[in-house]
């Protein structure tokens, strides 16, 4: 079934920026549909935050072209940033306003009709009433950034971008940052996130995985880990057999990544038979246990990005 147009938020054709002689984004596409939790991953400096400024009419691509919210972003940047809410990594408030005066205040800024209520309404979503008196230079980490996600819906746009939002925040934090996003999509906004945590990108609807600026997979969760077509082993034993069985690993047919996960080694690589007759030959060194296991996002992730890195050097 294809997808009506209006219901494409993100639909860009082969986006593609460098600084520099460095090309940092590569003949990228992607779309996204409304109401949609899109999740953007790739290791650091692989161009996630230049093709979301590239999105909401920040930066000009050197090549392609496309559409955000329907509009060209070559060139109607200026309707694109009036109904786009933008988290980016630093985002920050007056650390000595409190929780009110700092919304009330981008209210203001964003020629809200009523700053006031507007300001009252997101303090209401976001569960922020019994801290509205509160300084923001006072909140921890976790609600600094629910009061960013507040800042950002208040001109209530229709897509949100959020660069790395829970980066640094504890893990219930991060959840209930996430509740909310999910309640904000099921309300009809888009969001695209940028993360490094496996948890979120496991609660997207979709992912892409960008590294050294080229998109390498995208789609459901179950899609990208299907796609990538791993076999994985999982071996549990002590952390000393374990330590001496990866460096054995090294190089032995079918092995393509090794990774410990606490305290069991996952073992993967795409030729299924050469990676099995390489377990065969190891199944009877004492004290570790293989069982055959399911390649995991993260699996997926490491591999694509040990393969991407081999490319780039
Ligand atoms: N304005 C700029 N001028 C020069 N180089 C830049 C500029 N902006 C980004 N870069 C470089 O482009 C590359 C990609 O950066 P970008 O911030 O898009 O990556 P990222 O995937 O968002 O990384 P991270 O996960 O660390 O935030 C990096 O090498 C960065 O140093």
């Amino acid at each position: 079934m294809t997808t009506p147009a209006s219901d494409i938020v993100i639909d860009v054709h082969g986006l593609t920026k460098s600084f520099g002689d460095k090309v940092v984004v590569k003949d990228l596409s992607m779309q996204v549909r409304k109401g949609l939790i899109y999740g953007f991953l790739g290791p650091n400096g692989s161009g996630k935050t230049t093709t979301i400024r590239m999105l909401c009419g920040l930066l000009t691509p050197d090549a392609g072209k496309g559409t955000c919210l329907g509009y060209d972003i070559l060139t109607e940047q200026n309707e694109i940033k009036r109904h786009v809410g933008y988290m980016t990594q630093k985002f920050s408030l007056y650390a000595d306003l409190s929780i009110r005066e700092n919304l009330e205040f981008v209210a203001r800024i964003h020629r809200l009709e009523n700053p006031e209520e507007s300001a009252r309404q997101a303090i209401e979503q976001l569960g922020l009433e019994n801290r509205a008196e509160q300084l923001a230079g006072q909140l921890s980490g976790g609600w600094k950034q629910r009061l960013a996600l507040g800042a950002c819906i208040l001109p209530k746009p229709q897509l949100l971008l959020l660069d790395e939002p829970t980066a640094g925040v504890d893990p219930k934090a991060r959840r209930e940052f996430w509740d909310e996003i999910h309640t904000l999509a099921h309300q009809g906004l888009t969001v695209l996130v940028s993360t490094h945590y496996m948890d979120e990108a496991e609660r997207c609807h979709e992912i892409a995985y960008i590294a050294y600026g080229d998109l390498l997979t995208k789609g459901t969760v179950s899609e990208v880990i299907a796609e990538a077509n791993l076999t994985t082993w999982q071996v549990s034993g002590s952390a000393d057999s374990l330590a001496s069985l990866a460096e054995r690993l090294k190089g032995m047919s079918g092995v393509e990544m090794v990774a410990p996960f606490g305290s069991v080694l996952h073992v993967s690589g795409r030729n299924k038979t050469a990676l099995e007759e390489t377990v065969r030959s190891l199944e009877k060194l004492p004290g570790l246990e293989w069982k055959p296991g399911e390649p995991t996002l993260e699996d997926v992730f490491i591999d694509l990005m040990s393969r991407s890195q081999d490319n780039f050097q």
